[in-house]
């Protein structure tokens, strides 16, 4: 298989917790973007939760305006959320579960179950010429659903494999992301992964070929309050090209 660069979406939903945590007009989220994009990223992700406890609208439709990459909208499949995408028309959505106790995703979108509006949001968000990917555990059923549905992408989950207590944990779990990454390629899917992803974990994920994107926010965030946000982007991008160009 052919060696591509591998590209950073960074998710920019913890500068408007820290934002939302006071209610102040600071830290500024675009300006937060801007920075990431000057250091290298290769695209802006944003999670539009319905209960607004980060990225609020206005954060959308700025972000639309001002990138000079990509804004990857991540959203539940509502039709609320829907109404709200085809008003901002972001380049990319990524479709999403949410819960609204949930501290974070816990897993991915279950579209074995709902096939008919899975199908239904895939259509709409395309015909306005978004391009949709959906947040799936890295699993052969919702990868064929993933397909059967008609969305273009898949973004693997990769939250279990973070959050693993044990190295042999930790290594089966990147087994089932491996061939769920090999799976979804020779499905015709492109296949991004995202979701707890650091310094410390991301090398493996990097040195699975079919993997374009990779999308992560909240230890890109962290290692920001030390580092300055553009060291903390340089740093994610410089590991993931050496050993992407390793493998
Ligand atoms: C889907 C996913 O894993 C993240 O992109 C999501 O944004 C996590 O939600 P919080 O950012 O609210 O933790
Ligand atoms: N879809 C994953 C994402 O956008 C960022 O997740 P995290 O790195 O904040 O866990």
């Amino acid at each position: 298989m052919e060696k591509q660069v591998i590209l950073l979406g960074v998710n920019i939903d913890h500068v408007a917790t820290l934002r939302q945590a006071r209610g102040t007009r600071y830290p500024e989220p675009v300006q937060a973007a801007l920075i990431a994009e000057q250091a290298g990223a290769d695209g802006i992700t944003a999670h539009l939760r319905e209960d607004r406890r980060h990225i609020q609208d206005r954060d959308i439709y700025l972000l639309r305006e001002m990138l000079q990459t990509k804004l990857n909208l991540e959203m539940a499949v509502t039709e609320t959320m829907i109404a709200v995408a085809l008003a901002v028309k972001p380049h990319a959505c990524c479709l999403v579960p949410e819960r609204r106790e949930e501290l974070t995703t816990e897993g991915g979108l279950d579209v074995v179950a709902a096939p008919g509006r899975m199908r239904d949001a895939c259509q709409t968000l395309a015909e306005a010429g978004i391009e949709v990917s959906l947040f799936i555990d890295p699993d052969f059923a919702q990868i064929d659903a993933a397909v059967k549905a008609g969305a273009p992408v898949v973004e693997l989950h990769t939250g279990r494999y973070a959050d693993a207590q044990t190295l042999q944990e930790q290594q089966q779990e990147l087994l089932r992301i491996q061939h769920a990454a090999q799976y979804a390629h020779q499905a015709g899917l492109q296949v991004n992964a995202g979701h707890g992803l650091s310094l410390h974990n991301v090398e493996a994920i990097c040195r699975l070929p079919q993997i374009v994107e990779l999308n992560i926010g909240h230890s890109i965030i962290a290692q920001a309050v030390f580092s300055g946000l553009d060291q903390a982007v340089r740093d994610m991008k410089r590991i993931m090209r050496e050993v992407r160009l390793h493998i």
